[in-house]
């Protein structure tokens, strides 16, 4: 007979008795504060990221670039009274963007000062309020009750093509290109591009991320495709990057169009977790079939649902795909598993640097120029 039953432990550790028990013990005094603030950080997440709202809302952090001010000179512009501001920057130094000097005014903190470093954050912040309200009943949103919003503030998720109102494709291209210059930076620490020649970015949105790719490899040439509602920003941007000579545009969809041939690598860059399985399937069958022999696939997005679950991953990703409706986050193997289906061979999988920006997954279509550079 066993002494224990499996899971004493956490029965143990579930008992209001021994969580009072807990704290008075020297030893276990120390973990249960620390797992019990923990928690409470998790019971508190929603307050903690509504302050944030609030903080990017009245563009706090950019106006204590210049130095710290005190409640009372950042309230009339905020339409706040003194009172509630002060309550606001004192939560803002609770959560660590802001400082609390001694003369009662707030400073940036570090950390609030990355906030306004990081292109597009306060954007991404800023459209949460769409994402917190899917959120508000999240078992109706597992259950698949919810009618999100999010699903209609992402144009294609459906497949639309074209009927989408200009300022809303404009919207969603300029927070995926702001957020692009991160992703762009970890997935071409990963991958090595020297001996691609013509690269096709598919779903490549306003073409930010084969910017990226032809500032580094000044001898590639690039396609990027892209639904036709989102041409006209990808030929401003590609414009204004002086790379009109080096990329070429090609409207369609993934889901009706062939792919264009003649480039022997083809990305997918932050496409895959917007879609089901079935249209992932058919996508990197398409994709295998526009590459020829020895061609790469490089796909490179966050990643969820792995062996070992991560708090972007896993639940900022897996929640916001979820209330996309149409897409999910998947772990690298299930991604190389799917790329092996199509029939793809020599998947990597290499750790990614800041999984919160992407991980990369690296395949190739069989053949001689892909046995060549394995060797290398
Ligand atoms: C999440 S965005 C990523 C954009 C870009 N790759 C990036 O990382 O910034 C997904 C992109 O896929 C494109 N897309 C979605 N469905 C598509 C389809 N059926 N055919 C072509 N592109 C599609 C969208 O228009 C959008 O630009």
């Amino acid at each position: 007979m066993r002494l224990f039953r499996p899971g004493w432990t956490l029965r143990l550790i579930a008992r209001p008795g021994f969580q009072a028990f807990a704290a008075r013990v020297p030893g276990l005094r120390g973990i249960a504060r620390r797992e019990g603030q923990e928690l409470f950080d998790l019971v508190s997440g929603f307050v903690r990221a509504q302050v944030l709202m609030a903080l990017v809302q009245l563009d706090i952090p950019a106006r204590l670039l210049d130095g710290p001010r005190a409640p009372g000179d950042l309230a009339p512009a905020a339409g706040l009274g003194d009172d509630r501001m002060a309550l606001l920057l004192q939560a803002g130094a609770g959560i660590g963007l802001l400082k609390r000097r001694r003369d009662g005014r707030f400073a940036l903190a570090r950390k609030g000062a990355a906030l306004l470093g990081v292109p597009g954050l306060s954007a991404m912040i800023r459209h949460h309020d769409v994402f917190y309200r899917d959120l508000a009943d999240p078992v109706a949103l597992l259950r698949g009750e919810t009618d999100t919003e999010l699903a209609h503030f992402w144009p294609y998720v459906f497949g639309a093509r074209g009927a989408v109102p200009d300022r809303v494709t404009q919207l969603y291209s300029d927070l995926m290109a702001d957020s692009q210059g991160l992703v762009a930076q970890d997935t071409l620490a990963q991958v090595r591009l020297g001996s691609v020649r013509r690269l096709l970015d598919v779903g490549g949105g306003s073409g930010a991320f084969v910017a990226a790719v032809c500032a580094a490899h000044p001898a590639l040439r690039a396609t990027v495709f892209d639904l036709p509602a989102v041409m006209p920003s990808a030929r401003a941007r590609l414009r204004d990057a002086g790379l009109e000579n080096r990329v070429d545009l090609h409207a369609g969809s993934f889901r009706d169009d062939p792919l264009p041939r003649g480039a022997d690598a083809i990305s997918l860059v932050r496409v895959l977790y917007d879609h089901s399985d079935e249209t992932v399937s058919a996508l990197l069958a398409a994709v295998f079939d526009a590459l020829p022999p020895g061609g790469r696939l490089l796909i490179s997005e966050p990643m969820g649902g792995g062996a070992r679950p991560d708090p972007s991953g896993d639940v900022y990703f897996a929640f916001y795909t979820l209330a996309m409706r149409t897409g999910r986050a998947r772990s690298a193997e299930r991604i190389a598993q799917l790329c092996r289906d199509a029939g793809f061979e020599g998947l990597r999988c290499p750790r990614p640097a800041r999984p919160y920006v992407t991980s990369v997954v690296e395949a190739f279509k069989p053949g001689a120029k892909f046995r060549e550079s394995s060797v290398k």
